[in-house]
């Protein structure tokens, strides 16, 4: 498509995204890193593991381990001449004895059942034992293997690693992973953009959308980004671009630029792109976002976002980080929505799907959707007063009590 011409059709946002997702491809850049330093990225390989977690058979309570069959009437009293704490070796328990044992504590060879010290009566190193009606066989042992088998994929490639995943690699002794490690060039574009610390100049605006990006990408698993920004001449837009791609100490694996994809005048990255690289697709019909453009440049892939933030935002949140995870070989990339009743009205229907910034609230132990009253996406206050979006598909109204598609900020980020 020569730039310059728009699009007849805005392109369905399920289309634009399985088109993503199936051009995803994974990514090259893996890192080895000890567990400390990899909270929140994605594994690049499986995790095996080592050993049988647990290691070996043992009790979940304080108490004491016997055999079922010595088990007879209530008030049976039998010796404990064996005491086993957590930590200590393997053990044997003969015929009619019992063990003390505690939490954690490996079973002793020959005992099938540990009973708690509350349901005993312990005195003078013997046991008053209760009945064989109040005991199940095999009750209060952690069976060796339970948790994870050795050799046992535990953890899977695209998998993320949140606290319980790192606890349980841990559990099975890995000390190391390797996750994906894309390097991502986050570009900001326009003449009047300002940084937050600069004097503020008349008609120009502080720059919102790098730190906006930089920290989504930070929380979603994807540290490794770096800011550039670009002025709105394409001269220049190409020089960075080409400096970045030819020098391998800065040469991106994913681009995300901002701005500059629309149909102004000064909108020239998509141009750049065309001229440098491969435009995949522009134009979706989202809100916001509706210059949403993708695109190669030297087979690194370029996300174009429009430059209006709430934009950035959920284009981020709806289309970029379900790539990213897919490149990292996730198999679930979005979370599944809430269906939620909206307590407002959406009484002209759209031809764009619109994602909604809205507060997800409980009245009287119901939970309900309020719409921030200003959607306008060049702003992030309203953003910043929801905890999610509101999905209102092309054509559709909505009357208060209607159920709309809710996903939050906190799961989308998850
Ligand atoms: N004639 C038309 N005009 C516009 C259309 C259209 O279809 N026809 N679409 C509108 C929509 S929708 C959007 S979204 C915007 C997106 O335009 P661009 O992607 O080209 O973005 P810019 O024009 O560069 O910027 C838009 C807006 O965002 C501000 N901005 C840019 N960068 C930043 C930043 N880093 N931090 C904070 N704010 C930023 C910029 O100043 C503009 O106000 O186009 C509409 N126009
Ligand atoms: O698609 Mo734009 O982000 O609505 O203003």
């Amino acid at each position: 498509m020569p730039a310059g011409d728009i699009p007849a059709r805005l392109m369905p946002v399920s289309e634009a995204l399985s088109r993503l997702l199936d051009s995803a491809s994974p990514f090259r850049a893996v890192r080895d890193l000890p567990l400390s330093e990899c909270r929140g990225q994605y594994l690049a390989h499986d995790v095996v593991s080592r050993v049988d977690v647990p290691a070996f058979d043992n009790a979940a309570v304080d108490g004491v381990a016997l055999r079922f069959a010595d088990l007879d009437e209530p008030g049976l009293t039998l010796p404990m001449p064996l005491r086993i704490a957590a930590g200590d070796p393997p053990a044997t328990l003969m015929p009619g004895q019992v063990a003390r044992i505690f939490t954690g504590a490996p079973v002793p060879a020959g005992a099938d059942t540990v009973l708690m010290q509350e349901d005993c009566e312990l005195a003078d190193g013997r046991v008053r034992l209760p009945g064989r009606d109040r005991v199940s066989a095999g009750q209060n042992i952690r069976p060796a293997g339970q948790d994870a088998g050795q050799g046992q994929v535990v953890m899977e490639r695209g998998q993320r690693l949140t606290p319980q995943a790192l606890g349980l690699i841990a559990s099975v002794g890995c000390a190391t992973v390797t996750v994906n490690a894309p390097r991502v060039l986050i570009l900001t574009s326009g003449d009047e953009i300002q940084a937050p610390d600069e004097t503020p100049l008349p008609g120009k605006i502080f720059d919102s959308n790098g730190p906006l990006l930089e920290q989504l990408l930070r929380q979603s698993g994807f540290p490794d980004c770096r800011r550039e920004h670009l002025p709105d001449d394409p001269a220049m837009i190409e020089n960075t671009l080409t400096r970045v791609l030819t020098d391998p100490q800065q040469r991106p694996d994913v681009i995300i630029s901002t701005g500059g994809v629309s149909v102004g005048e000064e909108d020239h990255l998509r141009a750049v792109l065309e001229k440098q690289g491969r435009l995949d697709f522009w134009r979706l019909a989202i809100k916001p976002g509706k210059p949403f453009t993708y695109g190669h440049v030297d087979g690194i892939p370029l996300f174009g976002l429009p430059g209006n933030p709430s934009a950035v935002l959920v284009c981020y949140l709806m289309l970029v980080l379900p790539t990213l995870r897919r490149c990292c070989g996730a198999a679930s990339v979005l979370p599944a929505p809430l269906s939620l009743p909206a307590d407002f009205a959406i009484p002209r229907p759209g031809k764009r799907q619109e994602y909604l910034r809205v507060r997800c609230v409980n009245q009287g132990g119901q939970l309900s959707l309020e719409k921030h009253p200003n959607q306008s996406s060049g702003m992030l206050s309203s953003a910043v007063w929801a905890d999610g979006l509101a999905v209102v598909p092309v054509g559709a109204t909505v009357i208060a009590g209607d159920r709309l598609d809710y996903f939050s900020f906190a799961h989308l980020l998850n």
